[in-house]
This record gives C-alpha cells, sequence and structure tokens, in this order.
C-alpha cells in the first residue's frame, strides 16, 4: 500500500540558504511520523514544502501516491482536503476578522463547494465538538478564546475536510505549559480514533515518545538519523540523536539520572555556509579528519538509517556520551 506522505531528496533554497537539502522521509498511511530537530533545522521548511506553501526547489513530494510536486494551483485543488496544517501559533493563524465558526468551515469551501450551508453548519458543529469546543463557540470570534482553545479551533478547521495527512507544525509550542499536554493528548486522541497519518514536527524529542510511530532527526536541513521510536529512544545511533536525547527533559527521575548530560552548546550553524562533510561535527564530541572530508552515507542500522561515519553497517554505534566523559 502507498504511504500517506512520501519525500524524495527535498531541497527549499532561499538564494543562498540551504534551509533544505536532501531530505527523504515517509509517512504511513494512519502512523505518525516525527520530524525532530533544533530551531533553524528547517523542519518547518519541510512541512510548508508539503503543503506547497512552498514550491520546494528539487525533490519530489507524493500525497497518497500522487506526485504534487509540479503541479500547478488548479490541479492541485482536487487534492487540497486531502492534507491539512496545524500552525503554531493560533493567534497568527486564524483570521481575527472572521468567527470561529467560518473559520472552521474555509477549507470546505475550497474542497468540498457544493456543500449545502446547513450540511457546512453540520460538519462545523461535529468538527468542534471533536476538539471539545461546544458548538456556540462558532459565533465568536478567535481573540474572545483562550490560546488553548484557539489551538482547538485550528485543529477542528484543519480535520473539517477528512484529511489523510496532517502536518503538525510545533502545535504546543506557543501554548501555556498548563495546557499543552491537553492539546498533545487530544492530537494523539484524535489521530487514533480517526486514524489519520501525521508528520508532527517538534523541537522537544521527549513530546513525541508516546505519539511517534517512527522519528526523522533532522540537522542543518539534512536527516541525522530515522527510525522506529523505540529504536531511537533505546538505541539512537548518531551522535546528534543522543545529544538531543541527553538534553530532552523526562518524566522519569531514574532515568533522568541514568543519563550523562551531553551539551550542545553551541548554537546551529549558519544555513548559509553549513560545515563540510558532516554538518554536525563543529558541535560533535567525536569528530575526527574524515568528518570534515567527507558526507557521511545513510548507513542502515536496524530498521532504521543513519549518517554517521563512527555507524558500521555491522551495527557498530558511536557514543557520545562514552566520548564526553573520556
Ligand atoms: N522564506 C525564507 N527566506 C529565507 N530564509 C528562510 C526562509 N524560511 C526559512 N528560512 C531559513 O531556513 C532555515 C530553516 O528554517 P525553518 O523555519 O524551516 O527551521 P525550523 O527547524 O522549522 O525552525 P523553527 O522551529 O524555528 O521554525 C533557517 O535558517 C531560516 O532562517
Amino acid at each position: 500500500m502507498t504511504d500517506a506522505l512520501e519525500i524524495e531528496d527535498l531541497r527549499m533554497h532561499f538564494g543562498p540558504v540551504r534551509a533544505v537539502d536532501g531530505v527523504s522521509l515517509t509517512v504511513p498511511r494512519g502512523g505518525v511520523t516525527a520530524l525532530v530537530g533544533e530551531s533553524g533545522s528547517g523542519k518547518s521548511t519541510v512541512g510548508r514544502c508539503v503543503v506547497r506553501l512552498l514550491k520546494p526547489t528539487s525533490g519530489v513530494v507524493r500525497i497518497g501516491g500522487v506526485d504534487v510536486t509540479g503541479l500547478s494551483r488548479r490541479q492541485l485543488r482536487p487534492h487540497r482536503g486531502q492534507v491539512s496544517i496545524v500552525f503554531q501559533d493560533p493567534a497568527g493563524s486564524l483570521d481575527p476578522r472572521m468567527l470561529v465558526g467560518d473559520v472552521v468551515a474555509e477549507p470546505l469551501r475550497l474542497s468540498e463547494r457544493r456543500l449545502s450551508r446547513r450540511d457546512r453548519q453540520q460538519r462545523v458543529a461535529t468538527s468542534l465538538g471533536q476538539v471539545g469546543l461546544r458548538e456556540e463557540v462558532a459565533r465568536r470570534y478567535p481573540h474572545e478564546l483562550s490560546g488553548g482553545q484557539r489551538q482547538r479551533v485550528s485543529i477542528a478547521r484543519a480535520l473539517i475536510s477528512k484529511p489523510a495527512l496532517l502536518i503538525a507544525d510545533e502545535p504546543t509550542s506557543a501554548l501555556d505549559v498548563s495546557v499543552q499536554a491537553s492539546v498533545l493528548n487530544l492530537l494523539a486522541d484524535l489521530q487514533r480514533d480517526i486514524g489519520f497519518a501525521c508528520l508532527f514536527i517538534t523541537h522537544n524529542l521527549s513530546a513525541v515518545e508516546y505519539l511517534a510511530d517512527e522519528i526523522a532527526v533532522m540537522y542543518l536541513g539534512q536527516l541525522m538519523e530515522k527510525g522506529p521510536r523505540e529504536q531511537i529512544f533505546a538505541r539512537p545511533a548518531h551522535p546528534y540523536t543522543q545529544a538531543l536525547l541527553a538534553a530532552a527533559p523526562v518524566a522519569d527521575p531514574v532515568r533522568q539520572r541514568a543519563r550523562t548530560p551531553v551539551l550542545l552548546g553551541d548554537d546551529l550553524p549558519s544555513a548559509l555556509d553549513p560545515p563540510s562533510g558532516c554538518r554536525f561535527r563543529t558541535r560533535c564530541p567525536l569528530a575526527f579528519d574524515k568528518c570534515a572530508a567527507e558526507v557521511p552515507p545513510q548507513v542502515p542500522i536496524g530498521t532504521g538509517e543513519a549518517a554517521c561515519h563512527l555507524v558500521g553497517a555491522d551495527g557498530t554505534r558511536p557514543d557520545v556520551r562514552a566520548g564526553a566523559q573520556g
């Protein structure tokens, strides 16, 4: 069966800025793939290419097996309802002059243009109900709602067209810490109940521990590692994944103590002038000559793959924690 989303060798260059520089990943039907990495690594740009807010410089994006990369706006129309996006900042992504009901109904005007007014209202009510909001919220304006309620409205709007694929771009990062978990749980419940596929974009690896089936780790426009969630958490192969895991806050204090913190001290280098060879080498405690000279290929490890010269085809993995100590 075809995947809900296939991305092949995607590149998005803004002039000299190589924001995305050869990314390949898939989201299986009904599955969740998390795209994880620090701010500025190019995650949002990948999401925007998938929903075609950006036209990729090169590469292929297939949604439900259909190559949408070269399609014009008009040719894209029949596929519009297939994929939706939820952004980080609900205040910025909801039109303040529109009533919530109209905001939520808007995607239907594109994907199901012949729907009667009554059917549309019914769909709005159903969609609001799914995200735990009462029907009368439809007659309010976005600014009359709390941040968490506004993000629920964004989710209702994204799901009203019954998309096969949802792009969730840091959907909880702009919210009060107190409501982040409830919105995350809502998305997880909806995903399980409705069964849409999801590309979940986040800088916070621990946020996806219970949500993602697959994890792809991105650094400066490229993937460092990808694989099944259990493997990424239990046996991370790439030094960058290991560093991210060591830096991620965990709820379990026993595991917290068992980890040696690895400092990702310096900021991300610029996508304007990325390091030669392995892009992570300038911050990697294990870097050696070869890392500057040669771009590491993706090597299969377990059921995933990692791009590191220290990952062996026989399954050997570097250990950043040991390296940092020694
Ligand atoms: N329209 C644009 N024009 C020029 N550069 C851009 C544009 N959009 C993004 N970039 C650059 O591309 C790189 C990746 O940005 P992107 O927003 O995709 O990263 P991110 O990992 O999603 O980070 P964040 O979580 O902060 O959004 C950054 O260096 C950013 O400055």
